[in-house]
């Protein structure tokens, strides 16, 4: 991978390497824009196959968050970091401070928080080094685990979708077939639940799938089985690109609303559905809820506050799809549009001269 070129065509700002011989550490953090504010997003945990895998997975994660963060509405850019190891064998406590030490060096550039692999316990770890971190223990008045919230999000962003597609956003008596029932998706199922649909679910971890089963009543399939369920409503909650060549085909869903990152495999992907006139709530749009809650923290964590805005993500998929409408594209693009044009308006807005205490006039003085 040729860096600086991949860098300058996806205009990315900074690539981080960070190195702790003693602990171990081996993190990756990439910075993708800061236009509307300093970059926030998760830290990854991940067995990479290669460094480059690594270095990969970190600049398309980051640019996903400054997408997620502008059109969540949030004054934040992108960023993301990833953490080379085993989250179940590699992790120790010299590790996360030690990472924490690398945050605190960008001096407010890059804010962190939970993504796979790590949990409330390692932010919690970050935060004796750094105050540029969010999703810390409540004990701390900070916001905890985000999954909860992000189901929430998908929860509110799924009736949206399913206003457009059936006239009406009740859940009751629809049929969601779920994919993957870790933290996110299994309370996504107790919103479903609490709202009358029928659950569909599976997982390739049989106890998740299992407490499913016995929580919500819902039925269980094979891993392989679930795009081709007879189902209204399919909701991608475990991994990316499952919206591809071979999966469409199966899916018989009207609509596609989960909380996945990178659902699609591909854009194209994004234009075969569209076609097929399956609506499509975009990953990062309907996903934004834990990045809404963790942000919250930068103004004094207030849940009430918190989760009017984690509501709002029913509007915003709704905004997307009305943008689809008026500019006959796909929801993909058209959230991606949506991102874009607050990033722009925003850059603009920005463009006067502003002093301040670094800038050269006040060294004069
Ligand atoms: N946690 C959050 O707040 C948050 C926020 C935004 C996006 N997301 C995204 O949502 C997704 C789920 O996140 P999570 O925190 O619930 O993760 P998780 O690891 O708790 O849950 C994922 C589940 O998917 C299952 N799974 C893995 N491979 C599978 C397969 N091939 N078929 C079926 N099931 C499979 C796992 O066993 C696990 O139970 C991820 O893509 C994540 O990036 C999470
Ligand atoms: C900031 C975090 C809560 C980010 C979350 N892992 C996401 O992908 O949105």
């Amino acid at each position: 991978m040729e860096i600086f070129k991949y860098l300058e065509q996806y205009d990315y700002e900074q690539l981080v390497f960070c190195q702790d011989k003693q602990s171990g550490l081996k993190a990756i953090i990439a910075i993708h824009d800061t236009t509307l504010g300093p970059a926030l997003g998760g830290t990854r945990m991940w067995t990479y196959a290669s460094e480059e895998a690594a270095i990969e997975d970190a600049l398309r994660l980051a640019k996903g968050m400054t997408y997620k963060n502008a059109a969540a509405g949030l004054n934040l850019g992108g960023g993301k970091t990833v953490i080379i190891g085993d989250p179940r064998k590699d992790k120790n406590e010299e590790m996360f401070r030690a990472f924490g030490r690398f945050i605190q060096g960008l001096n407010g550039r890059y804010i962190t928080a939970e993504d796979v692999g790590t949990t409330v316990a390692d932010m919690d770890i970050i935060h004796e080094e750094t105050d540029y971190v969010t999703g810390i223990s409540p004990a701390f008045g900070s916001s905890g685990n985000p999954s909860p919230v992000t189901a929430f999000g998908v929860y509110r962003g799924m009736k949206a979708a399913a206003k457009e597609a059936f006239g009406s956003d009740s859940l009751e008596g629809k049929v969601v077939a779920v994919q993957g029932v870790g933290n996110v998706a299994y309370n996504l199922c107790r919103h479903l639940h609490e709202e009358g649909a029928k659950l569909i679910v599976t997982d390739i971890n049989k106890e998740s799938v299992m407490r499913a089963v016995e929580d919500f009543g819902a039925k269980a399939v094979d891993p392989d089985e679930i795009y081709g369920v007879e189902c209204d409503i399919y909701a991608p909650c475990a991994l990316g690109a499952v919206i591809n060549d071979a999966t469409i085909p199966q899916i018989k869903a009207k609509v596609i609303a989960g909380a996945a990152n990178n659902q699609l495999k591909d854009t194209k992907h994004g234009d075969i559905i569209h076609e097929l006139g399956i609506v499509y709530a975009p990953d990062y749009v309907i996903n934004a809820g834990g990045v809404i809650n963790v942000a919250d923290e930068l103004y004094g964590y207030n849940s009430d506050r918190a989760m009017k805005k984690v509501e709002g993500v029913y509007s915003n998929i709704e905004k997307v799809i009305s943008i689809a409408k008026r500019d006959c594209i796909p929801t993909y693009k058209a959230a991606d549009r949506m991102a874009e044009e607050r990033i722009e308006r925003m850059r603009n807005s920005r463009s006067q001269f502003l002093l301040n205490e670094k800038h050269i006039l006040n060294r004069r003085r």
